[in-house]
């Protein structure tokens, strides 16, 4: 449960909420059921309810997203509606939520939602006693919600920007071995509940050790650059490419197999041989392939595809080698293909 609360921002706020909306609100709903004001206290208890039933579909389901967007507009909503039924008090209210709304939906619908609640709290002049307090009350709530609207921008760009730097290969722009790992068990989660079959390939540029030390690692660079443009040029917006490490990267192909996958790998050596260069000539590709077995755990996917590759080198290189698909933790092989 801490552990929850600790990786996700969005959940601990709507648990800081509830918690203060029940601390907070709970004496005065009381209080105003004991005074005899029926109005106000529904109100407080059913702004209550709804924090709370926001509060527990988040913890059950996951889905931070549905309930702060709940959340945020039954927070403001209700501090108006607390000015309605019993004045200037219900205005103080508004300020935690016009700073919360910014934490649980993106800045741009908090500020849609925060302007609207000042209005609505305008537009109630009952509320105020005087023009000078209500102009007051204008200019503090845009205050903090400017404020609030910064805060949140900046956070939001930094995890963005953090997000990029964890997970994209800087020198090609393809996405890391992380993000590989996480897409990769989404694959087979949804090959597992789809039945689409998903094909991985390990590819590796033959003899680069070679290249870097005869012309450099600058133009080692360059080559890796081409290959994930080449690589990108001639598969499907659909398949993705990821740098495995060094010269290695990893191809995700969705839904395609048998003999549609054999004309994909062929295509793809095609166009690598013909067109991928360093100063002294062509680069070869060696490449490993293996399609998902039903039931299969991803690392055992991965080494077949490696092991694949391996064959592929062991065969002299410029190879297409297939794993054969089995679920037993021994990878073996179906056919190599010289091209
Ligand atoms: N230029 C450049 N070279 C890299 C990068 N990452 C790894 N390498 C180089 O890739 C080379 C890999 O060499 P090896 O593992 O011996 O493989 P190879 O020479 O391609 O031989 P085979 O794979 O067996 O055909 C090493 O020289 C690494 O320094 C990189 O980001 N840029």
């Amino acid at each position: 449960m801490l552990k929850r609360l600790k990786t996700d921002f969005r959940l601990s706020i709507i648990t800081i909420l509830g918690t203060s909306a029940f601390l907070g609100i709970t004496p005065f709903a009381i209080m105003r059921f004991v005074q005899g004001n029926l109005v106000a206290g529904a109100i407080d208890t059913a702004i209550l309810v709804t924090i709370f039933g926001g509060m527990a579909y988040a913890w059950i389901t996951g889905d931070t997203r549905r309930s702060g967007m709940v959340l945020a507009f039954i927070a403001c909503s209700g501090a108006v509606a607390v000015a309605a039924t019993v004045g200037e008090v219900g205005l103080f209210w508004l300020y935690p939520c016009l700073v919360t709304t910014f934490f649980l939906v993106k800045p741009r619908i908090a500020t849609v939602l925060n302007l609207c609640s000042i209005a609505a709290m305008m537009a109630q002049r009952e509320v105020f006693q005087t023009q000078v307090q209500m102009w007051t009350f204008a200019a503090t709530a845009l205050v903090v919600s400017a404020t609030a609207f910064a805060f949140a921008q900046r956070t939001d760009n930094q995890r963005e920007r953090l997000e990029q730097l964890a997970t994209i290969d800087p020198l090609t722009g393809v996405k890391n071995r992380r993000a590989m790992d996480e897409e990769l068990i989404l694959a087979a989660a949804h090959a597992t509940r789809t039945g689409l079959p998903y094909a991985l390939v390990m590819l590796d540029i033959d003899h680069f050790k070679t290249v870097n030390d005869e012309y450099g690692h600058g133009v080692g660079d360059g080559v890796l650059v081409d290959l994930v443009s080449l690589v990108q040029q001639h598969t499907r917006q659909s398949d993705q490419l990821f740098r495995y490490g060094g010269e290695e990267f990893v191809l995700l192909l969705p839904g395609v197999d048998g003999a549609g996958l054999t004309a994909v790998m062929n295509n793809l050596q095609h166009s690598l041989r013909t067109k991928l260069k360093h100063p002294g000539g062509a680069a070869t590709v060696s490449f490993g392939v293996a399609l998902l077995s039903a039931g299969e755990p991803v690392e055992n996917w991965i080494e077949r595809a490696d092991t694949a590759l391996y064959r592929a080198k062991e065969a002299g290189r410029d190879q297409v080698v297939f794993a054969e698909a089995k679920s037993s933790s021994s990878p073996g092989l179906l056919m190599a293909s010289p091209g």
